[in-house]
């Protein structure tokens, strides 16, 4: 689990997190949405230490990550896996190279512990054939699988992933979300996602929390982002005809389950 209390962040004069407050459960995909500038990636960076927040707490498994030393943050780093945009694979490593990188850096096992641990993993995101590939070789959609695989490697507590499916075309870009989803169910993972996909917002986001302008606008599950009546939200969202329509879809499919008020923990 991971705990966001008050965080806020400026550069210069410009208040980019004014105070957000959030929970990542263990097992749930939690996503990160929002118009271009609203503050996720800055807010991501906070999370994970690579910026530094003005004030506020990140506490992982109920231990405050900003207020550790050097020591700690780095075993909690050694818990986190990372899912780069673009993948950021090592062009003159090969994908089995690749995807031991996490455990050199980390030192962990003898060779042939890491070779397994290596090809246990590639096994998973179904890249066993492609071990000796380079990045050159492969298709972008195997790229993000590798990239999968290398955050996995240390089986991490923490996944962070931002926007996984860029440059994926739509059907490639469902098989990473379900990957990740199941991985997250799999290894009762803390995901984080970063994206601007609304699949991925209707398909995975068990949790999803909306930022507006450095603010967390609202939070909630794919389900119940269809009864939101937040008008900002609903304009980010359903920005579409098509998927409007789509919208209220969904909303009659839930309304044919006679528990659809159970499964609406919270409806507004
Ligand atoms: N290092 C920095 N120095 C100054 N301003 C920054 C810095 N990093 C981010 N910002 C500003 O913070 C604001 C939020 O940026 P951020 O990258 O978090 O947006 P975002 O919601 O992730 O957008 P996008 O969806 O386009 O990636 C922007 O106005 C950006 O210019």
């Amino acid at each position: 689990m991971i705990e966001l209390q008050d965080i806020k962040k400026g550069f210069g004069d410009k208040q980019v997190l004014k105070g957000v407050s959030a929970t990542m459960e263990a097992g749930k995909v939690n996503l990160i949405i929002g118009a271009s500038g609203s503050g996720k990636t800055v807010l991501m960076k906070c999370i994970v230490g690579l910026i530094t927040a003005d004030s506020g707490k990140v506490l992982y498994n109920n231990q405050d990550f900003t207020a550790m030393n050097e020591q700690d943050k780095k075993s909690i780093r050694q818990e986190i896996g990372m899912l780069f945009q673009g993948s950021a694979l090592f062009d003159s490593m090969t994908v089995e190279q690749n995807v031991m990188f996490p455990l050199d850096m980390f030192g962990v096992g003898s060779y042939r512990e890491k070779k397994k641990r290596v090809l246990e993993c590639l096994d998973r995101v179904n890249l066993k054939d492609a071990a000796r590939k380079y990045p050159a070789e492969i298709s972008g959609g195997m790229k993000k699988r590798v990239g999968i695989a290398r955050a996995i490697v240390l089986n991490p507590k923490y996944l962070f992933c931002d926007e996984p499916n860029s440059g994926l075309d739509p059907q490639t870009s469902l098989l990473i979300d379900k990957l990740i989803k199941e991985l997250t169910l799999e290894y009762n993972i803390t995901t984080v996602i970063n994206t601007h996909d609304m699949n991925t917002v209707m398909e995975s986001g068990d949790h999803i929390i909306y930022m507006f302008e450095g603010l967390k606008q609202w939070e909630g599950s794919n389900e119940e982002i269809i009864f939101a009546k937040d008008e900002r939200l609903n304009d980010f969202i359903f920005a579409s005809d098509f998927l409007r329509d789509a919208k209220e879809m969904r909303q009659m499919e839930i309304f044919r389950d006679k528990n659809w008020r159970d499964r609406l923990k919270k409806p507004e």
